[in-house]
């Protein structure tokens, strides 16, 4: 499989006063998976719906091997996507793609072949009224499917996954992507697709703040220390006071670049009852929310 490059050039999208995505740039490369991570409300939904041609840039271009959706023939064969799955409640699975197909220029057989992709040949006769949130974005990826596209778009697709289904879907797009696909995918969550991806595009309040591998966003993790205390209240008080510290939980302070004596000596002065103190680095998930918080 030869995945096309997807690339997001100087993309910008208003809606009227608000302003979705801000001259946002960056690429998916064929072969992995590219994770687009931020928090609800950050303009990935935007984005990936420009990268399909639903909405319109304002300023930009988002292309799909070089090309704009619009200006691609047949797309359903390039590029598979599964945004807010829709489906009848009264079909079932199988009527559901039998009435896709014939967009992606396929027959009934590809139906059952994407059923068949992604787990699902035995609910085919099944309503997807009754289908769980897990069996709604299996369909909705066997959809994205039924053109034998080399990339796909997927939005939020471990959302109501259970862990099971997380690492089924995890296994597919792995798979996916080491035939030579090109996968990109949006999570609000980034230890939800830490497992899932190679690279990593982080966007909020419409800006792109990071885009690396996933190992280079690692190397960002600061050294840190974290002190556990049972007291909430002074703790909270100590994180107020100490611009650099933040409460990773009520009872656990995070200061990045800080060892466990400079810690250690503010907790005692500020009369913190310490249980843990320990140096360590950021999470991964520290580093993602540090992104997303710093000012553009
Ligand atoms: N059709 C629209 N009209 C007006 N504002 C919109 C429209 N679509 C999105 N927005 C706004 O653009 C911003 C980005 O929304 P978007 O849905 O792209 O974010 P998101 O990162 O996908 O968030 P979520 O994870 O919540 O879906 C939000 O402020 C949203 O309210």
């Amino acid at each position: 499989m030869d995945g096309p490059r997807i690339e997001i050039v100087g993309l910008t999208k208003r809606f009227g006063a608000v302003t979705a995505v801000e001259d946002a740039s960056f690429a998916a490369e064929p072969g992995r998976v590219t994770g687009f991570l931020g928090p609800n409300g950050a303009g990935k939904s935007t984005t990936l719906r420009a990268l399909l041609g639903l909405v319109s840039p304002t300023a930009g271009d988002a292309l799909i091997g070089g090309r704009r959706y619009r200006d691609v023939a047949r797309p359903a064969t390039v590029v598979g996507a599964q945004l807010e799955p829709a489906f009848h409640p009264g079909r079932t699975a199988r009527d559901h793609l039998r009435t896709v197909a014939p967009l992606a220029g396929k027959d009934d057989a590809r139906c059952d072949e994407a059923l068949a992709a992604v787990g699902m040949t035995e609910a085919a006769d099944r309503r997807v009224g009754g289908f769980s949130m897990g069996m709604r974005q299996r369909l909705g990826l066997a959809t994205a499917l039924l053109g034998e596209p080399a990339a796909l778009v997927l939005d939020e697709p471990a959302n109501g996954l259970d862990p099971a289904g997380i690492t089924w879907m995890r296994g597919f797009v792995r798979d996916f992507a080491a035939r030579g696909g090109t996968v990109l995918l949006s999570s609000h969550l980034l230890g939800e697709v830490e497992q899932t991806v190679d690279d990593v595009v982080v966007i909020a309040r419409g800006r792109i703040r990071h885009a690396s591998s996933l190992s280079d966003l690692r190397a960002l993790a600061h050294p840190a220390a974290t002190l556990r205390s049972p007291d909430a209240a002074r703790l909270a008080a100590l994180a107020r006071d100490w611009a650099d510290a933040r409460l990773a939980s009520p009872t656990e302070l995070v200061v990045p670049r800080a060892g466990a004596a400079e810690v250690g000596a503010r907790a005692f002065a500020a009369g913190v009852e310490v249980h843990g103190l320990a140096e360590t680095g950021e999470t991964l998930e520290q580093v993602f929310l540090r992104l997303t918080e710093e000012a553009a």
